[in-house]
This record gives structure tokens, sequence and C-alpha cells, in this order.
């Protein structure tokens, strides 16, 4: 109807970052409406003009307070979520980066959207469960995020 905005789902960018800590990395349990109660990678939506790296160090100091040390870009994957809530399409910017302070400790800034960072072994026996779908795919593949 007229009144309803018919909000057409258009695909969309998020930038998500391995933060690299000895042999682990960053996760936290997703609370927002794609992937709640999954565990994920700090990352968001790309924002205008950013460049990926921007994006993913505005999102994780965002998101944790963690100041993102240096940075490179690692993998894209195409992901459709057509069982959440609300049919989504993403185009995933994985990057991986250390912190600039490998002693800071992250935050749960955004505790409606993560119940809290933790960080985990990345070994498919040790990394939590369920793991956010895209990150799952990455890890049943053998992806490596480490240099
Ligand atoms: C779903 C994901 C790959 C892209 C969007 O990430 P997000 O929901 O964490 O977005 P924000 O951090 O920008 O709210
Ligand atoms: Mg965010
Ligand atoms: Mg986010
Ligand atoms: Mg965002």
């Amino acid at each position: 109807s007229p009144l309803e905005m018919e909000m057409e789902p258009v695909p969309r960018v998020g930038v998500v970052v391995f933060v690299l800590k000895g042999k682990s990395v960053l996760l936290g349990r997703r609370r927002s409406s794609i992937g709640a109660s999954t565990f994920a990678l700090p990352g968001g939506h790309l924002e205008f003009g950013e460049s990926f790296e921007e994006c993913g160090a505005r999102e994780l100091k965002e998101e944790t307070g963690l100041e993102m040390g240096k940075a490179e870009y690692l993998t894209v994957t195409n992901n459709l979520f057509l069982d959440q809530p609300k049919p989504a399409h993403y185009v995933t910017i994985f990057l991986r980066a250390v912190l600039a302070d490998p002693d800071q400790v992250a935050q749960n800034l955004e505790p409606s959207k993560c119940d809290g960072w933790g960080w985990y072994e990345w070994d498919k026996d040790k990394l939590p469960q369920p793991l956010f779908w895209p990150l799952h795919e990455m890890v049943r593949s053998g992806f490596n995020p480490f240099p």
C-alpha cells in the first residue's frame, strides 16, 4: 500500500576485522537482527566515502573502543541472509589487523548490539558456537586469517 514504505532490499557492504592477538581473534555474540546470538567479528556498514580500512577502524572503535593498528585486506564474501527476520544481502569485506596497543582491553560499547567481546583461539575445536554464518563457512573451508 502507498502508506507502507516498500523497502526494496538492496545489497549493502559490510567491513569486518580479524583483530589478531597471538593465536586468537576478537569475537562478540551479536544481538542485532542479522545473526542474533551468533559469534561474529567486529565491524559494520561501509559509510559513504570511507575506505575499507577507515570503516574497519571506525567500527572497531565504535564497538570495542580498540584502536586498530596496521591492517590489510584479506578477502570478500557474498552473503545472502534469507532466513533472518528481514531478508538481507551483504558483500562483506574481511580485513585483518593488529592493535595499535596490544595491551588495550576491549569494552562492550554497544550492549544493545553485542553481548560482549572475547579473544578466542582460531581453532575449529576451540572457537565459540554458534558462529555467525559467514564466519562459520570460512572456518569450514579452512580459511586462515593469520599471516
Ligand atoms: C551483517 C554484517 C556482515 C554487516 C553489517 O554489520 P553490523 O550489523 O554489525 O552493522 P553495524 O555495526 O554498522 O551496525
Ligand atoms: Mg557497528
Ligand atoms: Mg557491527
Ligand atoms: Mg555501523
